[in-house]
């Protein structure tokens, strides 16, 4: 059977950035609860900002600054309130796919010298096990014809168009580096290909 999913539930969230629609999914890739928060009128539209968030319970909920995911989900979210339509999309995808338990895990690896890829490495996974096939859906599901890709993850846009959706353009999501993720930040450009640290324009 094809992949399906279901969109059971839509409620208005108001929020400090703003009132969105929320969306509550459910899908038969896996059984995670994903989410997408939506503004204005997306359905056979163009050019739609799109954020796809990935759960970082330690990032969004507690503002850990060992990496910039409560800044990125805070400034997308900002960023999509501002603008006329938009959505975005919150992954059940947390630790890069490898789940909470292992990020923590690999946590404690990084302290004591490895870095975020080498960390998954050693225990036994890859740096990166997400996969997009639920945001495709839900994209498909709202009936968006071509987005903006709010992200600075060149493989992200890939993964996408691989699953048939027309990203028209990246727009950066870069938040200010501190002492507490600079090292991660760098790691994240110069082994994973995120476009960060360039001159600004
Ligand atoms: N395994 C692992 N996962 C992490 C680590 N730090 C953050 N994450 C997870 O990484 C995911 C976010 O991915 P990022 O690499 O920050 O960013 P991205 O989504 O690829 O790219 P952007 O769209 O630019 O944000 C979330 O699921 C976090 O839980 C880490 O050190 N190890
Ligand atoms: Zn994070």
């Amino acid at each position: 059977m094809n992949p399906h999913l279901d969109d059971l539930v839509q409620t208005p969230i108001p929020t400090r950035h703003g009132e969105f629609i929320l969306h509550y999914y459910s899908n038969t890739i896996d059984d995670k609860e994903h989410i997408a928060l939506v503004k204005g009128d997306v359905a056979n539209q163009e050019n739609i900002p799109v954020r796809i968030h990935s759960e970082c319970f330690t990032g969004d909920v507690l503002g850990s600054r060992r990496c910039d995911c409560g800044e990125q989900l805070a400034m997308a979210m900002q960023m999509i309130s501002e603008a006329k339509s938009g959505v975005l999309i919150y992954l059940r995808q947390e630790g890069r796919g490898i789940g909470l338990l292992k990020k923590l895990q690999a946590y404690n690896l990084q302290d004591q010298g490895l870095d975020t890829v080498d960390a998954n490495i050693q225990l036994g996974h890859l740096a990166d096990e997400r996969e997009y096939s639920v945001a495709a859906l839900i994209l498909e599901s709202l009936q968006v014809k071509s987005i903006q890709l709010i992200t600075n993850n060149p493989k992200k846009i890939d993964a996408l168009e691989e699953l048939g959706i027309h990203v028209v353009k990246r727009i950066p999501i870069e938040v200010t580096a501190h002492k507490d993720n600079l090292d991660y930040l760098k790691t994240k450009a110069k082994k994973m290909a995120h476009i960060l640290f360039e001159p600004k324009k």
